[in-house]
C-alpha cells in the first residue's frame, strides 16, 4: 500500500472530510432557506440560485468519487447522441443494484454540466435526511410514498411544476422502485410470471405507473429518455465507505437516447414498452457479463476540475476556524469543555454514519419483498 493510499484509509481523514461536508452542508441549507423571500419576487432567480447552492453540496460527493478515490467512469454511447447530452431536458432510466449508482449518475451529470439541477423521483423517507434531503426540497425534487393511490396526484403535480424550469435538467427514474436483492428479485419474477411477462435475470420487474406519469407530464418539456445501464468491472460491489477509504472502482455506463415521441401515450402501451425496454437492458447486462463491456463505442467525457475546486474552497474555509477552535480548546484546559466537544464530535460522526447507512443495501426497505407492497419503510 502506497503512502497516499494509507493516508486515505485513516479515520482522521474521514473525520475531516465529514466535518467539511456536514458544516458546509448546513451552511448551504441555511442559505437555501434565505432564498425563500427571493421566490416571492422572482421564482426563476431563486431556482437559479438554488441550482448553484445544490451544486456546492452534491459536487463534494462527486469529488470523493472522482478525485479522492480516483474511480474511473466510462461511457458507452452513440456518437450522434453525445453532443445533445446536457443540452436538453431528459428522463434518465437507470438500473438500481449498486449502493453508489446514484453517485455515478451524479458524476455524469457533473461532466455534462447539469449536476446542480438534476432531479429524481425519490422515496419520501429521503426528504428527511439532513443536508441532502433538505437540499432536495429547494431543488423541487419529486417525492413519492410508493403508494400509487396517493402518488398519482402528487407526483403529477410536482412534475407539472418543472415545465418552466429555467435550466436543463435530467430527471432520474429507478423504475425498479427499490434496490436489487435476491429476495426482491425472486418475488418480482413471481409477479412477472403471474402476469405472463418474460423473466429478467439482472433487474427487478419495473413499476410502470411512475414512468407513464413522468413521460406524460414531461411531454414537451423533456426531449428524450436516456436509457442507462450501469455495471462495474470485475464484479466490484462499490460502497460509499469504500470510496471514503480511497478505493478505486471502475464503472461502465451504457446510454441510449430515445426521443420521447417514440414512447406510446396510452398507459397500457407505455407499460408494455417499458417491460420491453427492461428485457433489452437485461440483454445488455448479459452481454457485459460475457464480454466485460457494453455494446457500442466509448465516448467518455473527461472529469472537470470544478468539483475539486469547490471541495478545496470549503475545506480551506472551514478547516482554519476548526484549527483555531481546537487550539483554544486545548489551551483552555477545561475538562468540561473538552468532554463536551468530544461528545458533540461523536454525535456528529454517528449522524454521518447514519446518513451513509441510507445508501447501504443491507439496510434497504421491505418494499418489493412481498407481491403486495409493504410500504413500511
Ligand atoms: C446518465 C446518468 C444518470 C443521471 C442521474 C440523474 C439525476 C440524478 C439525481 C439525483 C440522484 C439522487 C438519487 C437518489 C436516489 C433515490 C431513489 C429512490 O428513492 S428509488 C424509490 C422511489 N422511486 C420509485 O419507486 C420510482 C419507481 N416506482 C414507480 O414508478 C411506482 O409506480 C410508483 C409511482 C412509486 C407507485 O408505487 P406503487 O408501489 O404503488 O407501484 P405500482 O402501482 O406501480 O405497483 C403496483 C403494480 O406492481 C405490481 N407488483 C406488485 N409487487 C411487485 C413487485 N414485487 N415487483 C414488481 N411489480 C410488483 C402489482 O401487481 C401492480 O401491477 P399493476 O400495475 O399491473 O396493477
Ligand atoms: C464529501 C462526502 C462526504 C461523505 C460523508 C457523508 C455522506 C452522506 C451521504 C448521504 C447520502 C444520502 C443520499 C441518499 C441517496 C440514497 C440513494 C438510494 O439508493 O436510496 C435508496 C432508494 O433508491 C431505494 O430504497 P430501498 O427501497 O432500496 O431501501
Amino acid at each position: 500500500m502506497g503512502l497516499l493510499q494509507l493516508l486515505k484509509s485513516q479515520f482522521l481523514c474521514h473525520l475531516i472530510i465529514c466535518y467539511v461536508f456536514l458544516v458546509s452542508g448546513l451552511i448551504i441549507n441555511l442559505l437555501q432557506l434565505c432564498t425563500l423571500p427571493v421566490w416571492l419576487v422572482s421564482k426563476q432567480l431563486a431556482r437559479r440560485i438554488n441550482i448553484r447552492l445544490a451544486y456546492c453540496i452534491s459536487s463534494q460527493m462527486v469529488a470523493i468519487l472522482e478525485w479522492w478515490s480516483g474511480t474511473e467512469c466510462t461511457l458507452y454511447t452513440d456518437p450522434k447522441s453525445y453532443p445533445l447530452y446536457g443540452k436538453e431536458n431528459a428522463i434518465v432510466v437507470l438500473n438500481h443494484a449498486f449502493e453508489i449508482d446514484f453517485l455515478c449518475g451524479w458524476t455524469f451529470c457533473e461532466r455534462f454540466g447539469v449536476l446542480g439541477s438534476s432531479k429524481v423521483l425519490a422515496k419520501k423517507q429521503l426528504a428527511y435526511v439532513p443536508i441532502i434531503g433538505w437540499m432536495w426540497y429547494f431543488l423541487e425534487i419529486v417525492f413519492c410514498k410508493r403508494k400509487w393511490e396517493e402518488d398519482r396526484r402528487t407526483v403529477n403535480e410536482s412534475l407539472e411544476k418543472l415545465r418552466d424550469y429555467p435550466e436543463n435538467f435530467w430527471f432520474l427514474l429507478y423504475c425498479e422502485g427499490t434496490r436489487f436483492t435476491p429476495k426482491k428479485h425472486q418475488v418480482s419474477m413471481q409477479v412477472a410470471e403471474s402476469k405472463g411477462l418474460s423473466k429478467l435475470k439482472y433487474h427487478l420487474l419495473p413499476r410502470t405507473k411512475g414512468f407513464w406519469v413522468t413521460v406524460q407530464s414531461l411531454r414537451g418539456t423533456a426531449a428524450a429518455v436516456y436509457d442507462s445501464t450501469l455495471n462495474f468491472r470485475n464484479n466490484e460491489m462499490p460502497t460509499l465507505l469504500g470510496l471514503l477509504n480511497g478505493k478505486k472502482y471502475h464503472a461502465d455506463l451504457y446510454v441510449r437516447r430515445i426521443p420521447l415521441e417514440l414512447i406510446p401515450e396510452d398507459e397500457k402501451e407505455c407499460a408494455e414498452w417499458l417491460h420491453k425496454l427492461y428485457q433489452e437492458k437485461d440483454s445488455f447486462q448479459e452481454h457485459y457479463a460475457k464480454t466485460g463491456r457494453f455494446p457500442g463505442p466509448i465516448m467518455s467525457p473527461p472529469r472537470r476540475p470544478w468539483s475539486l475546486i469547490n471541495w478545496l474552497f470549503w475545506s480551506c474555509l472551514l478547516l482554519y476556524p476548526l484549527g483555531l477552535l481546537l487550539t483554544q480548546l486545548i489551551s483552555s484546559g477545561s475538562v468540561f469543555t473538552i468532554v463536551a466537544s468530544v461528545a458533540v464530535c461523536s454525535a456528529a460522526s454517528l449522524g454521518v454514519r447514519w446518513m451513509i447507512g441510507q445508501t447501504e443495501i443491507k439496510r434497504a426497505s421491505n418494499y418489493g419483498n412481498k407481491e403486495v407492497s409493504l410500504n413500511n419503510n
